[in-house]
């Protein structure tokens, strides 16, 4: 009999990022993994251009899988766990990429102690640079839970946390693309105001960000050590600091990524 695949319910952007990393580094052959998605142009797009299956129905993803992703958006979780329940049984094992839903959550719509691996990665993965955290239920295997880690590591970093921190952790490494993107295009749009054209900006920029997480990197270097370090008395850089200070650069941070984590909790109830 055929060893059993890796099979994605849903075919959107984390779904493609996922596939293509574990495809393009070979970390599973691909002629085993399996998408469903009820949009069947993305669920084609995706089979194309990963070289993966496609299966027609959920019936036949989990014939042919023993591992299930679920990588729908959070509201749609409660039909497609009804969808899945009638062909469920404990050997499968799901890995959730869903920000806000519990492992409690996905073994209570399927009213089956199933394993459940809870992970949340970002789109930087489809760039091979992603972090990803997660957890699981106690009774993921220790073979399961290295796979599954395996197959995020094939294009990026994971980090094991306790459940307890998987919807704050949102804040810290899934939603926090768009916020440092963001910060990106101010700064772009603040050098082309001062007459640096856009391209050599970004480039400038792209550069500075990845230095800059190098030296966070280093050890005994702390953020302040580092903002000091680019201060000169008198000079160009504390002029800037005072005004993000002034306007509770930090605080308001702080409040971004609270509200972050209160639309996890709100999706996952
Ligand atoms: N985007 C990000 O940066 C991150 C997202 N996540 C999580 O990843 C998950 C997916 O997000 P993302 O990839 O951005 O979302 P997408 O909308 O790109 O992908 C979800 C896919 O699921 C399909 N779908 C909806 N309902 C069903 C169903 N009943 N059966 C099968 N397929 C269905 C959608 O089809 P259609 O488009 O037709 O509705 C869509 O193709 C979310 O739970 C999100 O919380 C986690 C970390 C980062
Ligand atoms: O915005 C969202 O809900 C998803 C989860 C983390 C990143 N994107």
């Amino acid at each position: 009999m055929e060893e059993k695949g890796l099979g994605f319910i849903g075919a959107g952007n984390m779904a493609g990022a996922i596939v293509n990393g574990i495809v393009g580094t070979k970390t599973f052959p691909a002629q085993r993994i399996y998408v469903y998605d009820i949009n069947r142009e993305k669920c084609e797009a995706l089979q194309k251009k990963a070289g993966i299956r496609t299966a027609s129905s959920i019936e036949e993803l989990v014939k042919n899988c023993g591992i299930l992703f679920l990588a729908v958006k959070p509201q749609n979780f409660s039909e497609v766990l009804a969808a899945v329940k009638p062909f469920v049984n404990e050997r499968i094992l799901f890995v959730s990429i869903a920000a806000g839903i519990s492992t409690g959550y996905i073994t209570g719509e399927l009213d089956c102690s199933c394993p459940v691996i809870r992970t949340m990665p970002n789109t930087p993965l489809l760039v091979g640079k992603g972090a990803t955290a997660m957890c699981k239920t106690a009774n993921v295997t220790d073979v399961d839970f290295q796979l599954v880690q395996s197959l995020f590591a094939a294009c990026g970093t994971v980090t094991v946390l306790d459940e307890s921190r998987m919807n704050a952790v949102i804040s810290v490494n899934s939603s926090s693309p768009a916020y440092i993107y963001l910060f990106a295009k101010a700064m772009m749009d603040s050098a082309v105001g001062q007459g640096i054209d856009a391209k050599t900006a970004l480039e400038l920029i792209c550069q500075t960000f990845e230095g800059s997480a190098a030296m966070l990197r280093q050890p005994d270097l702390t953020p302040e050590a580092l903002i000091k370090m680019v201060s000169s008395p008198g000079g160009t850089t504390l002029k800037a600091l005072d005004v993000f200070y002034e306007h509770h650069f930090e605080q308001m941070v702080d409040e971004a990524m609270k509200a972050c984590t209160k639309r996890a909790e709100e999706l996952g109830k």
